[in-house]
């Protein structure tokens, strides 16, 4: 290694360290009890390099309401861990929490039910009945009912029973298979998973447990061919029948990757469980499902149906809805809002009219809103009135919170009009928003919003920062904030055309990070950072480790191509069969327009992505070779032919290359034509111009993009004598978000770039001496 890397390998390592270590808020839950302060639990995660985990935790505090309105949180003096936790729900009535640990081996997943003063219940729920539980996001559902016996849940549905042989020509059912018992197991039929994340799972399935008894059942009744996740009960009914109500995604005739996908059709469905009074062990009634009723399916007319809420009155169940994406094929595209009206006996019904409360957004108008965009809703979103709704959605370059009023559609934009800072919604008190916002060069910061009543009868927010030990970092990390400036900046489409819809013509915008003193006489080199999807976004958040390399003397030119959510369904699906061309064009019009305000040189100029971010990438390097003086792709898509054939999401491929009407040739093989369109459009095509050197960073695990998309175009640039290295994480998936991954992955960009960004010890490095 170069004197000169090997110093900057310790320099940024420190450094690094110190933004690694900064916990994020991931959860928060307030308790109210009469006669008491509320009391608040927030969810803690941290970085644990050393063991490459997320150490998670639990801060608490009382909250003060003061008599001039102002609120108070006074902290614990401690977080408390809580290793080996998988997830914790609190009961609707707050007085008990499920504590769920899922087991690293084939042990028992385990669920404990605590109460104010001691753990009150354990249960051991063996492999024989369910795998672990689904805390992925996604799938995940866990569900307390209203009288607090029973708690709805997603998880492995069981492993089907494996043959054992043993030398002699004998063979059991699923019996023990070691050396000792002289018999081995077969691997048996393998099955689909839903690929990227999802290897070794194959079923989520539903289940109960009564928690006085300890008690699991399956849920009867459902297809095995769906696969389950998101389970709510439905408002409590007088009588012997509860219902469940849940999402539903069909395997049939085969699965496809689903992570980051939300166009994989589904529906909600509802299950009835019955009270038998005779089976308990524990004189409270036990809710049973049985085979007669047919599971039913509530959202028939529309091809997707997610986060099912219902209102607290019981009246409405509202839905998310990613019909967009499924209609057409992309893999994310523009949601909607639904209602359905939910009957007052309790009881579903399945031809229940489905009222529009969102429509998708096409086009908006200057400063309108631009569209429905939800990575998820909050459990509990409800403010008193029991029809208004708070919800973080993406709003051009920034996440914003909205109040969504179900009956009328009214659509209030509540955070702050500044769109260098991002929202997220933590939790309700009453009618009060406890939240999140950051910007790109300002940490994280607790917030409390109240509503206002004007006289006019129009709302109004009020936000205060709430102080909080979570978000204290070095004295160094906080200088080197302090003197970084970020904005949005809003780039003219240069390639329009006729035949392009209006959305596909309106300005995309960029997030540009740089120091508040980058001059025009010596400027900070440029990083270009791009995100993947295509249809995700980057968003005016706070990221450390993008933090970090702005911190180290870079510019950063986060550009937010047209195709990303947030600016409204024509902009998105302009994308879709136009890959390699209007979203290059996009980025080197992003980067002339930095050139030409003064705020960057054009000899200085990097460029980073990851998955189509890496495509783009490795597109820019090939197709303006002169522009680049290094680059880092992150498991990029460089070969869209080779990955076809290998990849959980082939569908994809063809959408992104041929556009939305190809989105049914993936089932077909791909024929030699398709084969050389594919070639054609992907960076591959383009690698004999190529001049940048060029990290790699590949996690070896990723089924989206396998890694030899990267590998094919590395050991390319190698033969003709790019200077190249590769990084391959062996267990990774494809984000590299695993701890030591990400802090590698990111020491490595920047020791590269500084490299060929010739950096030597220059003025912007001294405060990494000190
Ligand atoms: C849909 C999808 O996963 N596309 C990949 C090629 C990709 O770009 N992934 C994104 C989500 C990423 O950032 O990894």
């Amino acid at each position: 290694m170069h004197k000169e890397a090997e110093d900057d390998y310790a320099r940024l390592s420190s450094l690094l360290q110190e933004f690694t270590s900064i916990p994020n808020i991931d959860k928060a839950w307030l308790f109210s009890s009469p006669g008491l302060h509320l009391q608040g639990m927030f969810a803690v995660s941290q970085s644990d390099l050393l063991t490459n985990t997320r150490r998670t935790s639990i801060m608490s505090c009382n909250i003060l309401k003061e008599r001039d309105s102002s609120v108070k949180f006074l902290w614990a003096p401690f977080p408390i861990e809580m290793s080996g936790v998988s997830m914790i729900v609190p009961s609707p009535s707050g007085s008990k929490l499920l504590v769920i640990r899922n087991p690293e081996n084939e042990a028992a997943c385990c669920f404990q039910i605590w109460s104010s003063s001691r753990m009150e219940k354990e249960f051991h729920i063996p492999q024989s009945l369910h795998g672990t539980v689904y805390n992925d996001g996604w799938f995940e559902g866990v569900s307390w009912n209203m009288n607090e016996t029973c708690v709805a849940y997603i998880a492995e549905g069981p492993s089907p029973a494996k043959l054992t042989f043993n030398g002699l020509g004998g063979y059991k059912i699923d019996g023990c298979a070691d050396k000792d018992s002289g018999y081995w197991k077969c691997q048996g039929d393998w099955e689909e998973d839903w690929g990227e994340t999802y290897a070794g799972k194959r079923q989520p399935a539903l289940f109960v447990i009564d928690i006085n008894s300890g008690e699991v059942q399956e849920v009867k009744g459902i297809d095995k061919s769906l696969s389950i996740g998101q389970v709510v009960w439905a408002p409590f009914t007088e009588g012997s029948e509860q219902y469940l109500v849940f999402v539903g995604w069909s395997s049939k005739p085969r699965k496809l990757g689903i992570k980051y996908c939300s166009n994989r059709p589904c529906a909600l469905y509802a299950v009835r469980l019955r009270a038998l009074h005779h089976e308990s062990k524990s004189n409270e009634p036990v809710l049973q499902s049985t085979e007669e009723f047919h599971v039913m399916n509530l959202t028939q007319t529309i091809s997707s149906a997610f986060f099912p809420r219902f209102s607290p009155d019981g009246k409405f169940l509202v839905f998310l809805s990613a019909r967009s994406a499924v209609d057409s094929g992309v893999h994310n595209a523009t949601n909607s809002l639904h209602r359905i009206d939910w009957l007052t006996n309790g009881k579903p019904f399945q031809s229940s009219k489905i009222y529009d409360i969102i429509p998708v957004v096409m086009c908006a108008e200057d400063g309108c809103f631009p569209g429905l965009y939800c990575t998820t809703i909050h459990s509990h979103p409800w403010l008193s009135d029991n029809c208004t709704m708070i919800i973080s959605s993406i709003w051009h370059s920034s996440e914003v919170l909205l109040s969504v009023n179900v009956l009328s559609g009214e659509i209030v934009h509540i955070s702050p009009a500044d769109p260098n800072f991002s929202w997220n919604l933590l939790t309700l008190d009453g009618n009060n928003i406890v939240a999140i916002s950051s910007s790109p060069v300002d940490f994280a910061q607790i917030r409390y919003g109240k509503a206002i009543k004007k006289e006019t009868n129009n709302t109004t927010w009020s936000w205060s920062n709430i102080s909080s030990p979570i978000f204290r970092c070095t004295d160094k990390v906080r200088s080197l904030l302090s003197s970084l400036q970020s904005s949005i900046l809003r780039i003219s489409v240069k390639d329009a055309h006729d035949g392009q819809t209006k959305g596909a013509t309106k300005p995309f915008e960029a997030i540009f990070v740089s120091s508040k003193t980058n001059s025009k006489i010596e400027f900070d080199p440029l990083i270009v950072i791009l995100h993947g999807g295509p249809q995700d976004v980057s968003l005016s958040y706070f990221s450390k480790y993008l933090a970090f390399l702005s911190t180290v003397g870079y510019s950063l030119l986060i550009v937010n191509y047209r195709g990303s959510l947030g600016f409204g369904e024509e902009a998105l699906q302009s994308l879709p069969g136009n890959v390699g061309s209007q979203d290059v064009n996009d980025v080197l019009s992003a980067i002339d327009h930095v050139i030409n305000l003064g705020l960057a040189s054009p000899s200085k100029i990097t460029v980073m992505g990851i998955s189509h971010g890496g495509f783009l990438t490795t597109q820019l390097i090939g197709q303006a070779p002169d522009k680049f003086v290094a680059a880092a792709a992150i498991n990029p898509v460089c070969n869209l032919a080779l990955m076809i054939g290998t990849t959980d999401i082939p569908d994809w491929c063809y959408v992104e290359a041929c556009g939305t009407t190809a989105r049914h040739c993936f089932t077909e093989p791909p024929s030699a034509d398709d084969l050389t369109l594919l070639y054609n459009k992907s960076p591959i095509s383009h690698v004999s111009k190529v001049k940048a050197p060029t990290l790699f960073l590949l996690g070896a695990r990723d089924v989206r993009v396998p890694i030899y998309d990267g590998l094919q175009y590395a050991r390319a640039l190698k033969e003709k004598g790019v200077d190249v290295k590769i990084i391959m994480f062996q267990n990774d998936v494809h984000a590299l978000k695993r701890p030591q991954s990400d802090m590698e992955s990111f020491l490595n960009i920047g020791v590269w770039f500084n490299k060929y960004c010739k950096y030597g010890a220059n003025e912007s490095q001294d405060f990494l001496k000190t």
